[in-house]
C-alpha cells in the first residue's frame, strides 16, 4: 500500500503539477486516505450499491477542488499503479474491464458534483470553545450560509493551521434555530487537526466545513424506544439523534449508556444529566471501564449492556471506537437482535 500509493502520487502530480497544490504541503497526513477512498471505488466497480456511495464521494470532493478533467488525470496514474503493483493476472482483457469501470465511477462522481447547487464547502465561525478535560473539547460553531444536516451525519473540519487537511466529526447536535453546531474534539493521539481545534482554536476563529455525509439517522420507526451506546467521543452523533427525538415531542422512552475509561472523562455528563431531568423519559448511565474506584457502574460499554436482559424492542444506535462497537454489536446479535434495527455508520475516515 505505501509504495502503490507513493507511485501513485508520483504519477498523478508528473502527469497534472497543478493538482499537487491541493494537496496538504505533507503529504503523507492525507496520502492513505485519498488512495484507500480510490481503493473502494475501484473494487466496488461490480456496481454493488456503489452509486450512493460514489455520488456522495463526487459531491464531497468539490470542496478539494475537483473538477471533470481531473479526473482523467487520476484515472491514468491510477491504472499505471495497477500495472505496475497487479499480479498476474493483469492482462488488456482485465485492463479494458478496468478502464471501462472506473469510466462509469468517474461518470457517476462528476455527474453528481455538477448537479449539486449547494456550496461545495462553508466558513464557521468558532463561538464556543470549551476545554473539558484536558484533551477533549467541545466546539460551537456558526456557519454562514447555515449547514443543513440530518442528525447522525458528520462533517470534514480544516482548520488554518493546517491547510489542505480534512478530518471528520460528527455534528453533536439536531439542528438549531440559530444554526449553530457543536462538535466534540479528543485531542490525544487524534492527529494535527484534532490537536489544533482543541489546543489552539479560539473564540473568533474561522474553520470550513465540507457537506455533511454519512447514513446514521433518526429512526424511521417513531413509535419506538431507543437505545444509544457511546463510548468517548463517539457520543457525539447519539447526543445529535436523542436530541432530535426529544424534539419530536412523542415522549419516546431513551436509555443512553455512556461509557469512558475514568470518570474524569465522561466529559459531557452534567449536560446529560440536564437533559434527563429535562426529559424525564431519558435515562442516562454513565459507566467506566479503567478506574477500580469509582463507586459507578464500571465496565465497558458491551460488558455492562449485557448484564441487562435482551433489548428486544429498541431501536439501537452504537458510536465509538471500532473495537467497542464490534464487540457491542456483537453482543446484540447473539442475543437476538435482529441486524435492522442496530444501527452505526458504515463510512467513516
Ligand atoms: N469525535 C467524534 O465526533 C466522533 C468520534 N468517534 C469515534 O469514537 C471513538 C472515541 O474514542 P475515545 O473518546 O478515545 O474513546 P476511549 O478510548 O476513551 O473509550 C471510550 C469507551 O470505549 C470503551 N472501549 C474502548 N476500547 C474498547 C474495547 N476494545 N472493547 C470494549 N470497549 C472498549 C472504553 O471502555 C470506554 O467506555 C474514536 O474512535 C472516534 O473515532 C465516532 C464518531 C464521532
Amino acid at each position: 500500500m505505501g509504495r502503490a500509493a507513493a507511485y501513485f502520487y508520483g504519477r498523478l502530480f508528473a502527469e497534472a503539477p497543478p493538482l499537487r497544490g491541493m494537496f496538504p504541503p505533507a503529504m503523507d497526513v492525507r496520502r492513505d486516505r485519498l488512495f484507500g477512498a480510490l481503493a473502494r471505488v475501484v473494487w466496488s466497480l461490480d456496481g454493488s450499491g456503489s452509486h450512493d456511495y460514489l455520488a456522495q464521494l463526487g459531491r464531497d470532493h468539490r470542496k478539494y477542488g475537483v473538477v471533470a478533467e481531473h479526473y482523467t488525470a487520476v484515472g491514468n496514474a491510477l491504472l499505471a499503479t495497477m500495472r505496475r503493483f497487479a499480479a498476474d493476472g493483469w492482462d488488456t482483457e482485465v485492463e479494458a474491464a478496468w478502464v471501462a469501470g472506473y469510466t462509469a465511477a468517474a461518470n457517476i462522481m462528476i455527474q453528481a458534483a455538477e448537479a449539486h447547487a449547494g456550496p461545495a464547502w462553508w466558513p464557521a465561525e468558532v463561538i464556543g470553545h470549551e476545554r473539558r478535560t484536558p484533551g477533549i473539547a467541545v466546539l460551537t460553531l456558526r456557519p454562514d450560509p447555515p449547514l443543513e444536516y440530518v442528525p447522525g451525519q458528520y462533517i470534514d473540519v480544516q482548520t488554518p493551521r493546517w491547510p489542505r487537511v480534512w478530518r471528520s466529526y460528527s455534528i453533536a447536535n439536531a439542528p438549531r434555530p440559530d444554526h449553530t453546531l457543536r462538535l466534540h474534539v479528543r485531542a490525544i493521539g487524534g492527529g494535527w487537526v484534532s490537536s489544533a481545534l482543541v489546543m489552539h482554536t479560539k473564540i473568533g476563529d474561522t474553520l470550513l466545513l465540507g457537506p455533511p455525509v454519512g447514513t446514521m439517522a433518526p429512526p424511521a420507526d417513531p413509535g419506538r424506544d431507543l437505545l444509544c451506546v457511546a463510548g468517548g467521543t463517539g457520543l457525539a452523533p447519539l447526543k445529535a439523534i436523542v436530541e432530535h427525538v426529544i424534539g419530536a415531542g412523542r415522549e419516546t422512552a431513551v436509555h443512553l449508556l455512556f461509557g469512558a475509561r475514568t470518570s474524569a472523562e465522561l466529559y459531557d455528563l452534567p449536560d446529560l444529566i440536564r437533559m434527563e431531568a429535562a426529559y424525564p423519559p431519558l435515562r442516562v448511565l454513565p459507566v467506566v471501564s479503567d478506574e477500580p474506584s469509582y463507586d459507578g457502574v464500571r465496565g465497558t460499554p458491551p460488558e455492562v449492556l449485557g448484564r441487562f436482559p435482551v433489548w428486544a424492542d429498541q431501536e439501537i444506535y452504537v458510536c465509538g471506537p471500532d473495537a467497542m462497537v464490534e464487540e457491542t454489536v456483537r453482543r446484540l446479535r447473539d442475543d437476538g437482535v435482529p441486524a435492522a434495527r442496530i444501527h452505526r455508520d458504515a463510512v467513516r475516515r
